[in-house]
């Protein structure tokens, strides 16, 4: 295992609009800690660059983010964008070849889990191979995972035609599965009620 951090990037996406939480998710404390702060600090523990994606970096700049680089993302015309939009403009910045994609909405982020996983991005052998995700009976988890960066010209091609469906696009895609020996650290904090069990 490697837990070489230079070799990867993170990116968290701070962009989505809260509707079922009814304010910003990314700002809500957990255990005194605002959400993206936290996301942010764990995504340090893997990469030494952390990007966040988010069309409002304002919004975020009280918090301690410190070595965290904002992407101001950069709505399409006539479109609402969505994270799959977010994640092909900060893609556009990375220059290693992996990338840790994480939300900002997942409170119980084990960074063991996110390093044991890191430590295995050198043995992905096959180039077909664009992500390594952790698999659901429903499809691929996309927001806790990592994706190689020759995957960039393919996200473009299905965002110009179009799709904004990470499902979707994974469909059309070789994807490795990542062991999920903790399926609670995924638990993702949507709505109030997510909020209590934080
Ligand atoms: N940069 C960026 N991030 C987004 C966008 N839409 C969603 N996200 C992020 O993607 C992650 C998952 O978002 P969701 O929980 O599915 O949705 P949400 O829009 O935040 O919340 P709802 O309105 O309740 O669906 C979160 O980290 C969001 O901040 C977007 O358009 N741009
Ligand atoms: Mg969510």
């Amino acid at each position: 295992m490697t837990n070489d951090c230079s070799k990867l990037t993170a990116i968290v996406l701070a962009g989505g609009k809260s509707s079922r939480m009814g304010e910003d998710k990314a700002l809500i404390p957990i255990q005194g800690v605002p959400l993206l702060q936290r996301v942010c600090g764990i995504a340090q523990g893997c990469a030494d660059t952390v990007y966040i994606v988010t069309p409002w970096p304002e919004r975020y700049q009280n918090l301690l983010l410190p070595n965290c680089q904002f992407i101001r993302e950069v709505p399409l015309s006539g479109d609402t964008g969505g994270p799959l939009v977010g994640f092909a403009q900060g893609l556009a910045q990375v220059k290693t070849d992996w990338v840790l994609l994480l939300a900002c909405d997942l409170p119980k982020l084990r960074v063991e889990v996110l390093q044991d996983w890191a430590g295995k991005l050198d043995s992905v052998g096959d180039e077909a191979i664009i992500a390594y995700l952790v698999h659901h009976p429903k499809g691929w988890e996309p927001l806790c995972g990592f994706y190689n960066r020759r995957c960039l010209p393919l996200l473009l091609d299905f965002i110009t035609q179009g799709g904004r469906s990470f499902q979707q696009w994974l469909q059309q895609h070789q994807v490795a599965a990542l062991p999920l020996t903790e399926p609670d650290m995924l638990f993702n904090c949507n709505t109030p009620e997510d909020l209590a069990l934080s």
